[in-house]
C-alpha cells in the first residue's frame, strides 16, 4: 500500500537559517508517528511542508503517493483552530460543514468521536483549553480523513486535558486512522507512538519503533538514507495502555469504546 506520508530530502530555508535540512520521513499506513524535537527544532516548518501549506526550498514530498495540497483523506491541526467564540462548538461545526461540502450528520458524528456532544450547544469561547483543541480535532474528522497530522495537540493543556486528548489518538488509531503527531515531550511519544522520530536543528538525527526504545537505554542514530522509506517492515504492535491513565475533567462523559472502523 502507498505510504500516506513520504518525504525525502526535504529541506527549508529562510534566508541563512536552515530549518529543515535534507529530511527523509515515512510514516506507514495505521501507524502513529510521532515527530519528537525540542522547540525550533523543525516540527511545525517539516508538517507545513508536508501539507503543502509551505513549499519546500528543495525535496519531495508525497501523501498516499500524491503531491501534497487539497487532498481528501488528510485532516490537519497545525495552527491553533480558528473559530467564532461567539458560536456554538456545533454551530462552529456546521459552518465548516457546510464550507467543505460534508454532510451536516457528519457534526454529530465527530462531536461523539472528541466526546463533545454534552458541551456542544455551548459557546466555544466558554471552552477549556482542552475542549478546544479537542473541537479543532472534531473539524479535522469531518471529511472522514485516512491521515490526521496533528501538531502538539496537548501543548498548554493541563494534565486532564492531555489525558483526554491522547486517549483520542488512541481510539483514533485504533479505528485505522494514520496519525503524525508532533511534540517535545518524550513520555508522550512514547506512550501514544508505533515509531518516533527525533528532529534536532531540523535533522533527522535519531528513529526507532516505540518497542525499541523501551527495550535500549537509548534511541539509535539512524543513517540518513536518501530516497528510501525506512520501517517498512510490519507494523509494531503498539504499547499497552497503563492501567488507571485515563484521567478526565469534570465536564466530559464517561469513555466510549473505541471508535468504530
Ligand atoms: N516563516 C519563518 N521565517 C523565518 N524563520 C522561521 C519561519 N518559520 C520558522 N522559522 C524558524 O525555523 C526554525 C524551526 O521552527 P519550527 O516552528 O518549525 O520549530 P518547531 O520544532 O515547530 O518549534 P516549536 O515547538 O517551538 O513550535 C526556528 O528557528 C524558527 O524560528
Amino acid at each position: 500500500m502507498t505510504a500516506p506520508v513520504e518525504a525525502r530530502r526535504l529541506t527549508k530555508r529562510y534566508g541563512t537559517l536552515t530549518a529543515v535540512d535534507n529530511l527523509d520521513l515515512c510514516v506507514q499506513p495505521g501507524e502513529i508517528y510521532g515527530f519528537l524535537g525540542p522547540n525550533g527544532a523543525g516540527k511545525t516548518t517539516t508538517l507545513r511542508m508536508l501539507l503543502g501549506l509551505i513549499r519546500p526550498t528543495s525535496g519531495e514530498v508525497r501523501l498516499f503517493g500524491r503531491a501534497p495540497g487539497r487532498l481528501d483523506g488528510v485532516g490537519a491541526l497545525i495552527e491553533g483552530p480558528a473559530f467564532y467564540p461567539y458560536l456554538t462548538g456545533r454551530d462552529n461545526l456546521r459552518v465548516m460543514a457546510r464550507h467543505a461540502g460534508v454532510a451536516p450528520a457528519r457534526v454529530a458524528a465527530v462531536l461523539d468521536q472528541v466526546e463533545l456532544t454534552v458541551r456542544a450547544g455551548d459557546r466555544y469561547a466558554t471552552y477549556s483549553l482542552g475542549m478546544k483543541q479537542r473541537l479543532g480535532v472534531a473539524a479535522t474528522l469531518l471529511k472522514d480523513p485516512r491521515l490526521i497530522v496533528l501538531d502538539e495537540p496537548t501543548n498548554g493543556l493541563d494534565p486532564a486535558g492531555m489525558a483526554d486528548m491522547r486517549l483520542l489518538v488512541r481510539r483514533l488509531g485504533a479505528a485505522g486512522c494514520t496519525v503524525l503527531l508532533s511534540s517535545h515531550l518524550m513520555t508522550e511519544v512514547q506512550e501514544l507512538c508505533d515509531r518516533v522520530g527525533v528532529i534536532a536543528a531540523g535533522r533527522l538525527v535519531a528513529e526507532s519503533t516505540v518497542a525499541e526504545l523501551r527495550g535500549e537505554p537509548g534511541l539509535r542514530l539512524v543513517a540518513a538514507p536518501a530516497g528510501r522509506c525506512r520501517g517498512t517492515g510490519p507494523k509494531p504492535a503498539r504499547p499497552a495502555r497503563r492501567p488507571g491513565h485515563r484521567r478526565r475533567s469534570a465536564t466530559h462523559r464517561a469513555p466510549r469504546p473505541a471508535l468504530p472502523s
